[in-house]
């Protein structure tokens, strides 16, 4: 049996939330998020990343109306790849739409693995949304545009989402500011015509001054998505 999501990309027409629940996940703590999960769907496209074991429980315990995607996705279609799940399979069970290139990771791939994720992901018309962010050092010798142009080379000619997390702020409590966030965000709508996400230490503090940027299109949260209260806080 075929499921399917309607996810594509183009179909964001609102703010689109996006909870990256990273590899923090348990039966019992996804039945408590479904059941308190209340994000407000008129105002907000709401998608949760779950971890793979857990993509086919996320699909059934969300909210209708919440999309459910993958955190990564592998860069070959089928065959000897122990351990990788392809866009097929991901496809096949319904679930639409993954990150790639999350600098968590980017670690572990060359950017010509990064390239092959987003060309076997689009070859099955799975939605993407591909992370691109500048390291500390590439912010401070003030060659972050050069470094964030780089990776999006992997994109030009793809339909696609960018989340833009500078890895300095993910995880760290340091956010970016409203200005820079605003630079490279505006940067890359204009030069390759992609909407634009952020994400890197997003919480009730400073995430409506985000949405404000008029080029950012939403964000993608980490940490704060496992705590439904404040998800919904945001999701209002
Ligand atoms: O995918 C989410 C990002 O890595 C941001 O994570 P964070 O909100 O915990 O900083």
């Amino acid at each position: 049996m075929l499921f399917t999501q309607k996810t594509k990309i183009k179909c964001f027409m609102k703010k689109l939330i996006i909870g990256n629940w990273k590899m923090n996940c348990s039966r019992e703590f996804l039945c408590d998020f479904g059941v308190n999960f209340r994000p407000n769907l008129n105002k907000f496209d709401v998608a949760i990343c779950a971890p793979y074991t857990f993509l086919q429980d996320a699909k059934e315990k969300m909210p209708d109306g919440v999309r459910v995607f993958a955190q990564d996705v592998a860069g070959f279609t089928s065959g000897a790849y122990t351990g990788q799940i392809s866009a097929k399979m991901l496809m096949d069970i319904g679930i639409c739409g993954t990150l790639i290139g999350h600098s968590e990771t980017r670690k572990y791939f060359q950017d010509e693995e990064i390239s092959s994720k987003v060309q076997c992901a689009s070859s099955e018309k799975i939605d993407i949304i591909y992370c691109i962010g500048e390291s500390e050092k590439a912010r401070s010798d003030g060659v972050y545009l050069e470094f964030l142009e780089a990776q999006l080379k992997a994109i030009k000619d793809i339909n696609c989402m960018i989340a833009y997390e500078p890895i300095w702020a993910i995880g760290t409590g340091k956010v970016a500011g409203i200005a820079d966030i605003s630079e490279v965000s505006s940067f890359i709508s204009s030069k390759f015509g992609k909407k634009v996400l952020y994400g890197g230490s997003v919480n009730l503090e400073n995430y409506a001054q985000i949405l404000e940027i008029p080029s950012i299109h939403g964000l993608l949260i980490g940490g704060v998505s496992l705590k439904v209260d404040e998800m919904n806080e945001i999701l209002k």
